[in-house]
């Protein structure tokens, strides 16, 4: 059944055409350019379906090694980068580095003209990795990481720099999927800002930076997290239901459920379930996997309430050895090529985005001197 759109926070609003994805349709739940999110995931790398996302098309075999190695080539920091990326303490949020990081690199390689912005997509991408374990490993442990590694993928990239020790083969392939299901979600908070900051026709790293911000958000991307904290807290199944049932009872919102379009199931879900109890099979835990699946049902039997992409996410990033606090910084590492193909989108088919307000304030008045205030 679909959910009925209607109300507050523009639910139900068309804002626009996109041709990148449809979220919800009847049938399959999420297509990227018409191919269903759980197609891709079974059968792509992450590199494959951001070049279908950035460039129209899936690429050929030819196409996508070529296009591996120019985001290989992309992946070092400017110095002037990397000493602002010293300046930021430890205990800062790394989606706060992050919205910094874009930030400075629009300072420092700019894009001067729209010509430039596949470019300067593919930059980012290459560069996002690099930039948020430079920051965590200079202000964790005090190591300056070479960030050029010869990974032969983001997601592994990403993970060596983390571990300073190349990955599994099952942790590439999971960030792989993890990557390919965070990549694109049509008019989301976050797509929606950069959309609205493209429309003003500035530029790319702008547009990126706020985008950033939006899904820094505990309603957004920042549910992965969030998600961590709790279930994490909980000692085993029955300590989760007893303890979900006590937060159902206060009202409290419980992250890592619910969606805004989805009624009965975020398709996502069900891809990373799945990679998530394989995890769990690998580190041996007998605990959060089961903890977790637990929520699941508590919420389901209690309010209809399903997981979203975010809630298996935070098992499957925690058993791979990711620290908390990195994994919404991931999520900013896929979704980026959803933004940049968003911001690319609207600028060729511009109009200013600029709604009109209810106005509910006072009526025309006129100023009291401010002696006589
Ligand atoms: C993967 C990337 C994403 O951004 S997915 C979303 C990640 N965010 C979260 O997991 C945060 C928790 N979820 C939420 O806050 C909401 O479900 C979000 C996603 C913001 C959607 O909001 P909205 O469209 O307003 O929800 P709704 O109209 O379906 O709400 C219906 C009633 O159910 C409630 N509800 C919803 N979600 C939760 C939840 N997680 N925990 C507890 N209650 C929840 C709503 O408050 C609403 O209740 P009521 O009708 O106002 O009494
Ligand atoms: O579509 C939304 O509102 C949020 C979401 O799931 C996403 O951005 O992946």
């Amino acid at each position: 059944m679909a959910k009925v759109l209607s109300g507050a926070g523009l639910r139900g609003q068309v804002a626009g055409k996109t041709a990148l994805s449809t979220v919800g349709k009847s049938g399959s739940g999420l297509t990227y350019r018409g191919y269903d999110v759980k197609d891709l995931a079974e059968n792509c790398e992450f590199e494959e379906v951001a070049y279908l996302i950035l460039k129209g098309k899936l690429p050929t075999q030819d196409e996508l090694a070529t296009y591996k190695t120019q985001l290989k080539g992309m992946r070092g920091l400017p110095q002037a980068l990397k000493d602002v990326l010293e300046r930021i303490p430890a205990d800062a949020h790394p989606m706060d580095v992050l919205r910094t990081g874009c930030s400075m690199l629009g300072n420092l390689e700019g894009e001067h003209s729209f010509d430039m912005q596949q470019q300067v997509a593919d930059r980012m991408l290459a560069a996002f990795p690099s930039i948020i374990c430079y920051w965590y490993r200079f202000s964790h442990d005090g190591v300056r990481v070479d960030v050029e590694t010869d990974d032969n993928s983001i997601g592994a990239h990403f993970l060596h720099l983390l571990h300073g020790k190349k990955p599994s083969e099952l942790h590439e392939r999971v960030m792989h999927v993890s990557l390919i299901l965070y990549a694109e979600h049509e008019f989301n908070a976050s797509t929606f800002t950069a959309r609205v900051c493209a429309s003003t026709l500035s530029d790319m790293h702008s547009c990126i930076t706020g985008a950033i911000g939006s899904l820094r958000g505990p309603l957004h991307g920042g549910a992965n997290e969030a998600a961590m904290e709790m279930i994490e807290r909980f000692t085993s199944a029955d300590h989760a239901e007893q303890e979900m049932m006590g937060m159902l009872e206060r009202k409290e919102k419980i992250m890592g459920f619910g969606h805004a379009i989805y009624s009965e199931s975020d398709p996502r879900n069900a891809i990373i379930k799945l990679w998530s109890e394989k995890l769990a099979a690998d580190v041996g835990d007998t605990v959060l996997y089961p903890v977790s699946v637990r929520c699941e049902e508590v919420m389901w039997r209690e309010k209809k309430l399903f997981c979203n992409a975010d809630f298996f996410h935070a098992s499957a990033y925690h058993f791979m050895g990711i620290p908390t606090k990195l994994f919404t910084p991931i999520f900013v590492m896929s979704r980026l090529t959803g933004w940049a193909a968003h911001v690319m989108e609207q600028r060729a088919d511009n109009r200013i985005i600029r709604p009109s307000a209810e106005y509910v304030g006072e009526e025309l008045r006129s100023v009291t001197p401010i002696a006589s205030r």
